[in-house]
C-alpha cells in the first residue's frame, strides 16, 4: 500500500502548479487548506455512511478518493508520506515492547508450585532393587 500512495503522493506533488482548468488537484491547491479539509472529511464521512449501508465496493471507491484527499492535504501541510511510515513504525516498535509487559492493574498469576520431584537417586536405587 504504503508504494501506491508514495506514487499518488508525487501525481499530487506534479499536478499541484497545473492548470487549475485541467487538474482537480492543481484547482483544490488553489482553494486552500480549508477545502481540502472539507473534501477530506466529506469523504470520510462517504466511506462511513457506505460501511453502515454493508456497501464493500463503494468503501473500496471512496477509500481510494479519501487516500487522493488525505494525500493533497500533507503535500499542503508539508507532511510526507515517510513521515506518516516512520510514525507507525514508532507506534508498532512501542506497541510491541508493551504487549510484552504487564498492563498496569492488571494482576499476573503466580506460577503455580509443583509438588516435588522425587530425587532420581532414590528411582535408581529402586530399580536396582528390583534388578536384584
Ligand atoms: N487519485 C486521484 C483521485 N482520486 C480521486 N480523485 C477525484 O476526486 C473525486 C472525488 O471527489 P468527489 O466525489 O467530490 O467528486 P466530484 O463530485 O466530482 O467533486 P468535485 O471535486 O467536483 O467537487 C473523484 O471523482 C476523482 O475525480 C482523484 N483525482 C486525481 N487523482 C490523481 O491525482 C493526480 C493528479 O490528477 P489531476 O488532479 O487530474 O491533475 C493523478 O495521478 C490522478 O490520478
Amino acid at each position: 500500500m504504503s508504494d501506491s500512495v508514495e506514487r499518488l503522493y508525487q501525481a499530487v506533488l506534479a499536478a499541484r502548479d497545473l492548470d487549475p482548468a485541467t487538474s482537480r488537484t492543481a484547482r483544490l491547491f488553489r482553494s486552500g487548506s480549508g477545502k481540502m479539509a472539507k473534501k477530506l472529511a466529506e469523504e470520510a464521512i462517504e466511506v462511513v455512511i457506505d460501511a453502515i449501508n454493508g456497501d464493500r465496493e463503494a468503501v473500496v471507491r471512496e477509500s481510494a478518493d479519501l487516500i487522493y484527499n488525505l494525500t493533497v492535504l500533507w503535500a499542503s501541510a508539508g507532511v510526507r508520506p515517510e513521515d506518516v511510515w516512520q510514525e507507525m513504525n514508532r507506534r508498532e516498535t512501542l506497541l510491541g515492547i508493551a504487549e510484552k509487559l504487564p498492563k498496569p492493574g492488571v494482576k499476573v498469576a503466580k506460577p503455580t508450585l509443583r509438588p516435588a520431584r522425587r530425587p532420581i537417586a532414590a528411582i535408581e536405587a529402586r530399580a536396582a532393587r528390583k534388578r536384584h
